[in-house]
């Protein structure tokens, strides 16, 4: 843990006695608030993306890169968001991913993601997505979001500009949102041709209300990073020149965090709303743990030893 984190988590545990409580006492706000310095990862090559990892702060960061087109992604974009997440997701290194878009406001209007490249879409065959790359027509961004709330470490979209469609379920699907004040959301399935009859509907209704949800859907509006944040659909909202900082802070703070804690509470979280899948998910964290018990080690033993098993002299269940 770098030694100013280190700060922030000491000054949760300076005794006082008699002082008035305070939030402050959280230690929060001297987590240290400057943008993070990644690494390019040399050895992953991408198109459509950017791969950086940050050593000295265990954050990965996951970045569209398709200015040209808002960042809209097709099957090789989303393929390679897969292939990233599954690199940080095995990293040791790595204990919080950010996902976002490499932006430079002063070439391309800003944009997190516009959502499925509309170029991509085949007139023959259906109408699918079709960058050539897949056998088949698809475009895998369902499974991405599954990839996403499967993921064990806290995943943070941090959105710059517009977070449309496709992109804006991305952002939704992430655990956590921060944003620059000019991040525009919203949906266009139905103004368009295209519905996500999946997290992007029964999340969103979880995560914004019933209401609300369908407001989005229904009327095809976009939203503020002001309105987004009082309709709870994000998690804060930064000037554009903070918000890299603020990403540093967040990240920082949740890096300093017992992994495993975070990867039961976000397993928990989701298992409310993943019906057999999440609980399955929650089971197989329990399992692991489990196997590093001296009782599930005594099941493995005695089998590979050809005896019974003693349970017995294991004094009893953990739980
Ligand atoms: C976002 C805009 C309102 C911004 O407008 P503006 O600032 O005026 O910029 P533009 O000049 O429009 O755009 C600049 C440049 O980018 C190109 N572009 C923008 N968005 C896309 C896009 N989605 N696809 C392809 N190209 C795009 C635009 O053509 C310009 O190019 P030039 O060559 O410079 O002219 C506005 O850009 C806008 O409305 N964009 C379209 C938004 C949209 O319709 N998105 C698709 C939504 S549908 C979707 O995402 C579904 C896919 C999906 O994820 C999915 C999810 C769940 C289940 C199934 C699926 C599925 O498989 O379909």
């Amino acid at each position: 843990m770098a030694a100013a984190d280190h700060a922030s988590m000491s000054a949760t545990r300076s005794s006082s006695k008699t002082a008035p409580p305070t939030t402050l006492r959280d230690g929060f706000h001297l987590v240290p608030s400057h943008p993070i310095a990644y690494d390019l990862d040399q050895s992953k090559t991408f198109r459509d993306i950017t791969y950086h990892v940050s050593t000295v702060d265990h954050v990965a960061r996951i970045a569209f890169d398709r200015p040209h087109v808002l960042h809209a992604f097709r099957p090789t974009t989303i393929n390679e968001v897969r292939r990233a997440l599954e690199y940080a997701q095995d990293d040791t290194r790595v204990s919080v991913i950010v996902l976002t878009s490499n932006v430079d406001d002063r070439q391309r209007t800003p944009a997190f993601s516009a959502g499925g490249d509309q170029s991509a879409r085949t007139s023959v065959g259906g109408g699918g997505y079709d960058d050539g790359s897949e056998s088949v027509p698809r475009l895998r961004v369902l499974d991405l979001q599954v990839q996403m709330r499967r993921c064990p470490k806290p995943i943070i979209a941090v959105v710059r500009g517009y977070a449309i469609g496709g992109g804006h379920i991305l952002h939704l699907c992430a655990d956590l949102t921060l944003a620059s004040d000019d991040a525009v959301f919203g949906q266009v399935g139905p103004r368009m041709g295209s519905v996500d009859a999946g997290y992007g509907s029964v999340h969103l209704a979880r995560t914004i209300g019933q209401k609300r949800a369908r407001e989005l859907w229904f009327l095809c509006r976009y939203y503020t990073a002001e309105e987004a944040l009082r309709m709870g659909l994000i998690n804060a909202v930064f000037g554009v020149d903070d918000l890299d900082g603020e990403v540093g802070r967040w990240a920082r703070r949740m890096a300093s965090m017992s992994p495993t804690a975070l990867a039961v509470a976000k397993a928990a979280i989701n298992a409310d709303q993943d019906g057999s899948a999440g609980i399955s998910l929650m089971g197989g964290h329990i399992t692991r743990l489990f196997y590093m018990t001296d009782e599930a080690r005594e099941g493995r033993d005695a089998y590979l030893e050809g005896r019974s098993p003693d349970f017995r002299k294991i004094p009893q269940s953990k739980l």
